[in-house]
């Protein structure tokens, strides 16, 4: 395996990006960073709150601000939001930093596990929804590898990648 310092972690919402990460992080002894949450402890303000006050063109730009400070991070497993990988800039940066991993869902999966809430993004029709599932999926895949968390609990995703990574370190 290439010697990349970190674990990012990318996917659409409810792929299970926060849960994996936070879980794969204790397991391979690696620190741990929730982009989302990084934000909200930043801003002080959730998500759904940023959106609602400042729309998603700023959310964007802080998202990005935040990728741009984390050059150092080594040891880590990043946990990106939703959206971070869907634009040239965000994605430079995040190959950079370390191994990307597709955590694939479905989009009928992805509603069912976030209950269709708290996601400023899932507020849109059917039809749109799966237009931006579709139009992601084509930028996800280019991720290094991508782990398809259909039918596999948040242990079974988390040890599937634990031991993949054990193989490509051999
Ligand atoms: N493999 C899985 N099997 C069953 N439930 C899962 C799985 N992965 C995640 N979940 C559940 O789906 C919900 C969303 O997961 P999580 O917040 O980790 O997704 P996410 O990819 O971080 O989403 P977002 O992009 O919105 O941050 C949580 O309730 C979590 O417990
Ligand atoms: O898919 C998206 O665009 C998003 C997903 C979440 O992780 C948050 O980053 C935010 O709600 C936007
Ligand atoms: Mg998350």
């Amino acid at each position: 395996m290439r010697d990349k310092a970190n674990i990012i972690l990318i996917g659409f919402m409810g792929s299970g990006k926060s849960s994996v990460g936070s879980r794969l992080a204790k397991n391979l002894e690696f620190d741990f960073m929730d982009m989302d949450k990084e934000i909200e402890r930043i801003t002080q303000m959730d998500i759904p709150s940023i959106f609602k006050k400042y729309g998603e063109y700023h959310f964007r730009s802080v998202e990005t601000a935040l990728l741009k400070s984390l050059g150092a991070k080594e040891k880590t497993v990043i946990s990106t939001g939703g959206g971070t990988a869907m634009c040239a800039e965000n994605w430079k940066i995040l190959s950079e930093l370390g191994l990307l991993v597709h955590l694939y869902v479905t989009l009928d999966t992805a509603i069912l596990r976030t209950g269709g809430k708290d996601r400023p993004m899932l507020q849109q029709d059917r039809g749109q929804l799966e237009s931006m599932w579709q139009k992601r999926l084509l930028v996800y895949q280019l991720a290094e590898h991508t782990v398809d968390t259909e039918g596999r609990s948040i242990e079974e995703v988390t040890q599937y990648i634990v031991d993949f990574i054990k193989i490509l370190k051999e």
